[in-house]
Formats: structure tokens, C-alpha cells, sequence
């Protein structure tokens, strides 16, 4: 899955690390006066492709451009699905089929999709607002594990305490007390962490080794939801205590998977990945290759400011596609694609670019300031799969 994207000479070669370097946040350094604000570097983003203004001109004027075109499914909005995925050889690109009917011999040319379809605007705000509050209050619970995991244990409640100004801090283990539901966390010497206000921390040593809960908040980088990996080990781990994926989001899951399903068969959706990106997070590319059947869907939704996703072929030399990704959209990788690099070199955190204006317009409610706080400068992923 990820971590096999260190910058090291070799990958700095390939045509998906020159695309992630041509999309990633780079600052100007040469600001002539150092107390002006550094400015993010200009990028060319001409060859993007935006789905958004494909499906306006669909719309209105019935256009589609090479190499894209429109299914028909029972999902209220377009369902656009790339006829053939980067790197793909041309002479691969239709399937000739002679079909012996009845005497007659026809020839068939078949177009074989290359699994990827992009749903622009999949979401009402409404449900965006639900799935970025679930992704941060009910998501990063554990059993549910997050980064934060590896140094903290299991962490109740981020987002309260963050919003209370609460910190965490190292609390003096009771004899015999332990980590209560970390399994791997077996060690009874490991250190416990509480929130708490920082003012009732006794001295300044403790105060100092405490970390403000709205700092762990923004270092979240993701949260596994069912089936938990074990990112050590590289799998997953099925001992591991764990909840069922919301109903909501498997029926949500199954209807945009439905198109790549064999005829009477479902999805089942056993784990899911909630990836957290602020300003100048990126994912770099990589390919979800532990589960145990590739072709299986992956379905993944965005939330939050504007991104730019790379899709490449099935080796880092093939020169990848890119394409917005905005609040709401959905995106669906199967078959073929399910092989393709795939990765997030950039998001928008700018107020003009990021394109958050009707999720600012829901989260106006006082209640909801805090959700609002977050997401105006960050990007939530979820991700679906099947396992097994
Ligand atoms: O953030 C995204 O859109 C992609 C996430 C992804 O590829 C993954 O979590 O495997
Ligand atoms: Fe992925």
C-alpha cells in the first residue's frame, strides 16, 4: 500500500514522481523581505482534467472528450468512466471479437473500460457535512485505529478535546492497570495518556511534555474503519478488535460499485481508510495491493478543499493522468485500475482554489464552527474495500 514512496534517485526518474513534483506545494523562497507572507509557487494546471466543467458541457451541449464517455446507471448523476487507463498500449484498446451467429459473421469490436469512473459532485452538501463530522468525532474512536496509535495508544474523543483546548498528557500508570482495548499495546510499562487542561498540569516539566489535543488534531493522518491493518506487518490483522463499517456507507459503497459487480453479487465492504491531508499533505503514489482480490471495487469519496489526483498505469514509467478532485466527488477504481498507481501530490487550502463556499454555508451554525475551522483548510478521503 503506501511508504514505498521515498524520494530516492530512482523514483525521482519516473513519470509519476516528475508529475507529483509538477503539482506538489512548493514555496517561493527569494520573498525579498523575510515578513512577507511566503507565497505558494504557481503551477501550470492546463492538463488537469476537471469533471466538473466535462459534465457542464455534457449537459449543455451534449459534448464528451475523447477517451471519456458517460454510463448509464441508475446513480442520479453522470457516471463518467475512462476508455482506456495511462500507459495503456493503443493496439490493446479494442478487443475484435468474430461472432458466429446463425451462418452470419459479424465483427464485433468490443471496448473494454478501464475500471476508473469519476462521479463529480456525488454528494448534497448535506451528506459532505455528515460524512466530514462522522470522519472526525465518530472515525478516529477506537476501536478504530489511528496514526496517533503508534505513540499514544488508543485516543478518545480528538475532536472534543481539541475543541475544549484540552492537552494530552502522560498520566502515572495504576499497579496492574493497561492499555484497555490496544491489543498490540501489550506493554504494561508503556506510558498512559489523559486529556486535560493544561492548567491543571502540576508543574511545568509535565506541561511541557503534553501535546494540545488541536495539534494532534491537525498531525491526524488517518483512521481505519472494519478489518484494521497493521501497517508493521504490511496486512491486515483479523485478531484485531474492530467495528463494522456503517451501514450508511456500505449502502452508499455498493450503489457506486454496483456497475463493476459480476450480475447478483455484492460488494462486501470489510475495511475502510479515512485519510486526513492539511496544508501541503500529500499521498504519494502507491497501489492498494493488499487485498485479496484486485479487480474488487475500491470506492473513495472527497471532502473538503479541492485536490489534484494523479492516476498512472501499472508502472511508475507511464506517465499519469491528472484530475480534480472536489468535495463531494466519488471515484471508483476496479478491474484493470485497481492496478494502476494512484496518488495525491496536492491540495487547495486557498480560499479561491479550494472550493469549500457551500460546505462554509452549512457549517454556519455556531455549533459548527469547529467543523468548519478544519475542513476550510483540509481534505478528508474516505476509501472503501473488500478484503477477502
Ligand atoms: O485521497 C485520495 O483521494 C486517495 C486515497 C488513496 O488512494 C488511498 O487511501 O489508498
Ligand atoms: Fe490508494
Amino acid at each position: 500500500m503506501y511508504g514505498s514512496d521515498s524520494a530516492t534517485d530512482e523514483s525521482e526518474r519516473t513519470a509519476f514522481r516528475k508529475a507529483e513534483k509538477k503539482y506538489k506545494l512548493y514555496y517561493d523562497q527569494n520573498t525579498k523581505s523575510s515578513k512577507k507572507k511566503k507565497q505558494p509557487r504557481p503551477v501550470d494546471l492546463s492538463e488537469v482534467i476537471d469533471f466538473k466543467s466535462i459534465k457542464e458541457s455534457l449537459d449543455q451541449r451534449g459534448e464528451l472528450p475523447t477517451g471519456i464517455s458517460v454510463l448509464q446507471h441508475d446513480f442520479d448523476r453522470p457516471v463518467f468512466c475512462l476508455e482506456k487507463r495511462p500507459g495503456r498500449f493503443n493496439f490493446l484498446d479494442g478487443i475484435v471479437m468474430l461472432c458466429l451467429n446463425n451462418v452470419e459473421l459479424k465483427l464485433v469490436v468490443v471496448f473494454s473500460s478501464a475500471g476508473f469512473y469519476f462521479i463529480p459532485g456525488a454528494l448534497s452538501t448535506e451528506e459532505q457535512c455528515h460524512w466530514i463530522r462522522e470522519s472526525l468525532t465518530n472515525f478516529p474512536q477506537p476501536h478504530n485505529r489511528t496514526n496517533h496509535n503508534a505513540v499514544y495508544g488508543p485516543i478518545h474523543d480528538l475532536f472534543t478535546a481539541a475543541k475544549e483546548k484540552m492537552v494530552l498528557a502522560e498520566e502515572n500508570l495504576q499497579a496492574g492497570s493497561g492499555h484497555e482495548d490496544d491489543s498490540l499495546a501489550s506493554d504494561m510499562n508503556a506510558p498512559k495518556w489523559k486529556f486535560c487542561e493544561e492548567d491543571s498540569l502540576p508543574s511545568k516539566r509535565n506541561k511541557s511534555k503534553s501535546t494540545p489535543a488541536s495539534v494532534l488534531l491537525r498531525k491526524l493522518r488517518w483512521s481505519t474503519l472494519g478489518l484494521q491493518f497493521d501497517w508493521s506487518k504490511r496486512a491486515y490483522n483479523i485478531s484485531l478488535p474492530h467495528n463494522k463499517i456503517p451501514h450508511a456507507l456500505c449502502r452508499l459503497a455498493r450503489k457506486v460499485a454496483a456497475p463493476e459487480m459480476p450480475f447478483g453479487e455484492e460488494l462486501q465492504l470489510e475495511a475502510a481508510i479515512v485519510n486526513y491531508f492539511g496544508p501541503g499533505d500529500m499521498l504519494g503514489g502507491h497501489l492498494d495491493d493488499m487485498e485479496a482480490d484486485w479487480s474488487r471495487p475500491i470506492v473513495s469519496m472527497s471532502l473538503g478543499c479541492k485536490a489534484v489526483f494523479l492516476l498512472g498505469g501499472k508502472s511508475r514509467e507511464d506517465p499519469p493522468l491528472a484530475m480534480f478532485l472536489r468535495s463531494g466527488d466519488i471515484v471508483l477504481m476496479a478491474g484493470e485500475a485497481r492496478e494502476c498507481f494512484h496518488g495525491v501530490p496536492r491540495i487547495f487550502t486557498d480560499e479561491e482554489s479550494a472550493e469549500v463556499t457551500p460546505l462554509e454555508l452549512q457549517f454556519s451554525h455556531e455549533d459548527d464552527l469547529c467543523f468548519l475551522d478544519y475542513i476550510k483548510t483540509s481534505r478528508i478521503n474516505i476509501n472503501i474495500r473488500q478484503v477477502f
